[in-house]
């Protein structure tokens, strides 16, 4: 192992904000009882926010982001992990207040690592990453309240993006029929790659206004976006169906009535990657092994090098990224 180790930190000192490659020591990592090799990491809205100088996400510095990682491990204090294990670590306070993923080694708590699935690479795990496991804890939430192929059309909104890409591809692969909803012309083409039946525009979605209830259109939304584009999906969900929201990127505030719950029993179900459970966390990674796992992961994603990560970062925050972007590490 190298004396010392590359890692993209932050600093901030009073208003003098940096983020740069840097050179760290082991002693530099947090305390926690696996040492793991960093492989891949990725780069999430998420990662976007929390480079930012006045972010919401990171508390104290310097740090290191990155809430996804994936590698080998190195040594272990745990006995349920030992050296040469591959394995996943995306979420808890990982790259919020835990040193994350765009390090060369990550020191992280054994009660937050899943072991890689069989089937899957390292580098696969990674195009998934907290985004891909975001969609797919969507579906199966859907899932437990009814949703089936049968229902009806499923909308996916922020279709170009992590969560949205994901989503529309493991539908899609699940059989289900996906209109799929971006405000970029230009990703037509792949949304339709990745298996949508239909797209549509932010506008087909919400325009400038939100009805209390409106046109029955779709049997469930998988909605990384928020804001008032959620308001208009849930007067437009059928009778008794539901919308899974993960995200923000539209807004926080959710201009809504009680109307499409108390008179069409339209469910809104919250779906928090960090914090998921364990033995559901497993079963979800495990399922994105098999029914969820696209017929094509390397279509979804762009690799990148420490050298590219400013630039991407800024990138996810001004919507100008398709699909996934992972990062090679070691
Ligand atoms: C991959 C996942 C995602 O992408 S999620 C989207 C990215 N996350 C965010 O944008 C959240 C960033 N956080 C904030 O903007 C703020 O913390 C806030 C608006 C959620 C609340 O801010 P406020 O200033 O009102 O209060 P505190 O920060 O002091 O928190 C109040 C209370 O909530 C607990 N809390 C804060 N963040 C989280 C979280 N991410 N998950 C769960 N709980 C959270 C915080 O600990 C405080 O509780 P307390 O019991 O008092 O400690
Ligand atoms: N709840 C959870 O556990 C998780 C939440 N998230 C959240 O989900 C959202 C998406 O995350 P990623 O897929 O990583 O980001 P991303 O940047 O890859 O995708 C965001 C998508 O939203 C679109 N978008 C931006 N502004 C919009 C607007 N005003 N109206 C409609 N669409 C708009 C973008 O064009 C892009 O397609 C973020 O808010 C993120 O914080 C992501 C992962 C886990």
């Amino acid at each position: 192992m190298k004396q010392s180790f590359k890692a993209f930190r932050l600093d901030k000192q009073g208003e003098d904000f940096s983020a740069r490659v840097d050179e760290l020591l082991l002693v530099d990592l947090p305390d926690s009882e696996v040492l793991i090799e960093v492989h891949y990491s990725s780069v999430n809205y998420k990662d976007g926010l929390a480079s930012t100088p006045n972010s919401s996400i990171v508390k104290s510095y310097p740090f290191v982001p990155g809430i996804d990682l994936a590698g080998i491990v190195v040594e272990s204090k745990d006995e349920r992990f030992k050296r040469g294990d591959q394995v996943i670590a995306t979420s808890y306070e990982i790259g919020v207040s835990h040193y994350g993923g765009y390090s060369e080694y990550a020191k992280i708590p054994a009660n937050w690592i899943v072991p890689l699935p069989e089937g899957m690479s390292l580098k696969e795990s990674m195009v998934y990453g907290t985004a891909g496991f975001t969609a797919a804890l969507s579906i199966y939430r859907l899932e437990q309240v009814g949703l089936t192929p049968n229902k009806g059309k499923v909308l996916v909104t922020g279709a170009s993006g992590g969560v949205g890409s994901m989503a529309v591809a493991m539908l899609a692969k699940s059989g289900y029929h996906v209109v799929a909803s971006t405000g970029k012309e230009s990703a037509h083409p792949f949304l339709y790659e990745l298996g949508a039946k239909e797209v549509i525009s932010r506008e087909e979605v919400y325009e400038d206004k939100v009805r209390p209830l409106d046109k029955q259109l779709w049997a469930a939304a998988i909605d990384p976006v928020g804001g008032q584009t959620l308001a208009s999906i849930l007067s437009k969900i059928n009778y008794g169906g539901a919308v899974a929201v993960s995200g923000l990127t539209g807004g926080t505030a959710i201009p809504t009535a009680v109307f499409p719950f108390i008179l069409r029993g339209v469910s809104l179900i919250g779906i928090d990657s960090a914090y998921c459970p364990m033995e559901v966390r497993k079963q979800v990674w495990e399922r994105m092994t098999g029914d969820l796992k696209p017929k094509s992961l390397e279509y979804l994603s762009t690799e990148i090098t420490f050298k590219e990560l400013p630039e991407t970062l800024s990138n996810i925050l001004n919507g100008k990224i398709q699909g996934r972007t992972i990062v090679r590490i070691h």
